[in-house]
């Protein structure tokens, strides 16, 4: 019985209106590339990461260039390491979904899928290190994620504050999301209606793993983030 293999498929199928820039944000540049290419070199690079999987929308005019290895190209070769799944969804479910579609002929039902968001350029080595063993001998899977540490309020549809909503419990969720294959198809396809993997999973009546994240894991949604991001990615070592 070989050991369960270790797979990253990347949703980067959006348009990134939030971002509101002229192309979708997982192209736009931080230091010096794409954002999806720093995703797609941290886990080429990784050796435990059997093959990554990338699922961009059918008219998708920038991943030839993006995942090109030449001379100015600074991390590792992609060539052998990457396929791009050209069948991005109308949302980020149906995209993940298509991917793991896409990935069925080479992967067994025990293979660990972690699903990374492209719009998410700081993961680290060290943070796929720490979830891979977090997770690994986990029953259900896990997530990397940030304890809320600001105290939150609930908005009224005038924008004052009408509630303040206990934090005490509270994570808010980042990716990788780490779920056997098996299962994390079979929960996405049961549900409908949930905005990442581990939500699908919990639907399932199962709990996921909440393993402490980084905040140079952000993700890139607003226009202030990209500076952000790149400070973290240049200053922040986590
Ligand atoms: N139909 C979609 C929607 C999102 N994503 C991917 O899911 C990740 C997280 O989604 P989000 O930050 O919401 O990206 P966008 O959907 O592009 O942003 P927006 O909601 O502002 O349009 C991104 O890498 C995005 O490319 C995807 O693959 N397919
Ligand atoms: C998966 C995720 O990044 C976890 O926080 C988040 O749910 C993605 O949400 P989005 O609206 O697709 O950006």
């Amino acid at each position: 019985m070989l050991p369960p293999r270790y797979f990253a498929l990347i949703p980067a199928a959006g348009v990134g209106a939030r971002m509101g820039a002229a192309f979708p944000k997982q192209y736009a540049s931080l230091a010096g590339k794409a954002m999806l290419r720093h995703v797609l070199d941290t886990f080429a690079a990784h050796q435990a990461i059997t093959h990554t999987f990338a699922v961009v929308s059918g008219d998708d005019g920038y991943i030839d260039d993006t995942i090109r290895d030449d001379a100015t190209s600074a991390g590792p070769a992609l060539a052998g390491r990457v396929t791009v799944v050209r069948d991005g969804g109308d949302t980020r479910r149906q995209s993940v979904l298509n991917g793991l579609l896409a990935m069925r002929p080479q992967l067994a039902d025990d293979d660990w899928v972690l699903v990374h968001d492209a719009a998410r350029p700081g993961l680290s080595a060290a943070l796929v290190d720490r979830l891979i063993a977090a997770v690994r001998d986990d029953e259900v899977g896990g997530l990397l994620a940030l304890p809320v540490v600001d105290t939150l309020k609930r908005g009224d549809s005038e924008q004052r504050a009408c509630a303040t909503v206990p934090r005490v419990g509270l994570w808010a969720a980042q990716t990788p999301q780490m779920f056997r294959y098996g299962l994390l198809k079979k929960a996405l396809e049961a549900a409908a209606d949930v905005t990442d993997e581990a939500g699908a999973v919990e639907a399932m009546g199962l709990f996921p793993r909440l393993v402490p994240g980084s905040v140079r894991n952000m993700k890139v949604t607003l226009p202030g983030d990209l500076a952000l991001a790149e400070l973290y990615l240049k200053e922040c070592n986590d």
